[in-house]
This record gives C-alpha cells, structure tokens and sequence, in this order.
C-alpha cells in the first residue's frame, strides 16, 4: 500500500477496487472527540462527498467517480487522477515558468475556467465548502503537460452542502477569494479573473449572490479589523 498523502484530517493512498485502480481515502478516528460524534461527523463528511460528486457528475462537472463507499471503514474509493497536477502547483509553475505576458494569459485563461466550473455549481445550487487551489485539479488531456490542454477536475467535496440560497454562494466565494490571497499573494488579478467568469455561468441569481459575496467580505474586514 503506498501511502500518498497523510494529513491531520485522514490519508490518501493508492489501492484497488473491482480491478480498478483508485485512490482511498481514509479519515481518522479523533481520540478527542465522542466516539459516536465523531463516527457521525466522518459519516456526514463521506455523504456529503458522495452526494455531491453525483450531483456533479449529472450537472457535467468533473470530478472523480467514487467507486465504492464503506462508512464504518471510514473510506471512499475514488477515481485516481494521476497525472493531474493541483492549481496551485499550475499557477506556480505557470508563472515561474514563462514571460510575464504568456503567464497572464494562462492564469486569465485558468482563471475564467475555474470561474466558469464554480458557476455551474453554484447554478446547480452545489456549495463546495472549501474551495482552495488545492482543491482543483489540472488534468492533462495528453500524455505530456502542456499548459494550454487540460480538464479541470475539482475534488475534496466533504465540506460540501445543497443549498439554494445565495448566502453559502457567497460564502464559497469569500473562502476562495481568501484561499487566494493567502496562496498567490503575488497574483493580484486571478480572483477577478474567475469572479468574471461566474457572473456569466451562475445564473438568474448572479447580481443578488455577487452582492453576497460582497457583504460577506465586508462583514469579514471588519472583524479583522477589530480583531
Ligand atoms: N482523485 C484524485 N486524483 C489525483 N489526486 C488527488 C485526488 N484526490 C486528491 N488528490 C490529491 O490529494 C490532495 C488531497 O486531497 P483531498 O483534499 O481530497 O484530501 P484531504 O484529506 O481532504 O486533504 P486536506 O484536508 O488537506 O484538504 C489533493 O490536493 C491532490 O493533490
């Protein structure tokens, strides 16, 4: 078993389900929690997952298939995507590997891309709940990396939730438009790169949920502001 990531929260690692070749994902037991909590929030989590990653997948939207699910094991087994690259490691690499002018192009190009996916969400009423770079995905469609030809995959749905209304929208902006400022301080344009794109994908609702965001990022200044 060859052990891919291991974090506070759980680990991944490589394995087989029905002959296929995926990847696990195991939560821990938290010792500091209440037993039956604690069995109920890693349940909860592998919901949320499974739910919305169907809810993708009928949406169009990408993400890895789960092929099988064991609640009291506390796993998901899930489409690998090997030889995918995060976001963030794109958008690091992107700059730090061209001319200023080619790699504002892929990071607008990237940029309207992502804002394109997370308002299709957002239309289908899937609130990520944790949207971070590293939470996206940069699969390439050949066989060697090439910047421009990709699919965007977005994962870790565990935080996720259904809802309609344009508060958890926003909120799922704030956190990102956060997420970004703290990972790619030095890439000022990307949120508006993407915040560009979901105005035109996220529907009827769009100017209400902007305004959302808006109020969330106000409310958010001003507690740390006060601090
Ligand atoms: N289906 C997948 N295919 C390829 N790589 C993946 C896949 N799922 C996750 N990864 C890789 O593993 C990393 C962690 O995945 P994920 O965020 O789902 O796990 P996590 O335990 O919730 O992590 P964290 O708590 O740090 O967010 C991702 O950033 C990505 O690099």
């Amino acid at each position: 078993m060859k052990i891919f990531k291991q974090g506070a929260e759980g680990r991944l690692y490589l394995g087989e389900y029905n002959g296929e070749y995926c990847l696990v994902k195991e939560r821990f037991i938290k010792q500091y929690r209440h037993p039956d909590l604690d069995s109920q929030i890693s349940r909860q989590r592998i919901k949320a997952e499974t739910k919305a990653i169907s809810r993708c997948l009928n949406s169009g939207i990408l993400v890895p298939r789960i092929l099988h699910t064991d609640l009291n094991g506390r796993k998901i087994y899930m489409e690998y995507f090997g030889k995918a690259i995060t976001a963030k490691e794109y958008i690091q690499r992107a700059v730090a590997e061209h001319e200023d002018k080619v790699a504002e192009e892929l990071l607008k190009n990237i940029g309207a891309k992502i804002g394109t996916i997370i308002g299709k969400l957002h239309a289908n009423n899937i609130i990520h709940g944790d949207l971070t770079t590293s939470n996206i995905l940069i699969n390439p469609k050949g066989n060697n990396f090439d910047f421009n030809v990709y699919d965007i995959v977005f994962i870790d749905f565990g935080l996720s939730h259904y809802n309609q209304g344009a508060e958890g929208k926003g909120v799922d902006l704030y956190v990102l438009e956060r997420a970004l400022l703290s990972t790619h301080s030095e890439q000022p344009n990307l949120f508006e790169h993407i915040l560009e794109a979901y105005r035109k994908e996220c529907g009827k609702d769009e100017s209400t949920v902007v305004a959302k965001f808006e109020e969330v990022r106000a409310r958010g200044r001003k507690r740390t502001m006060i601090g």
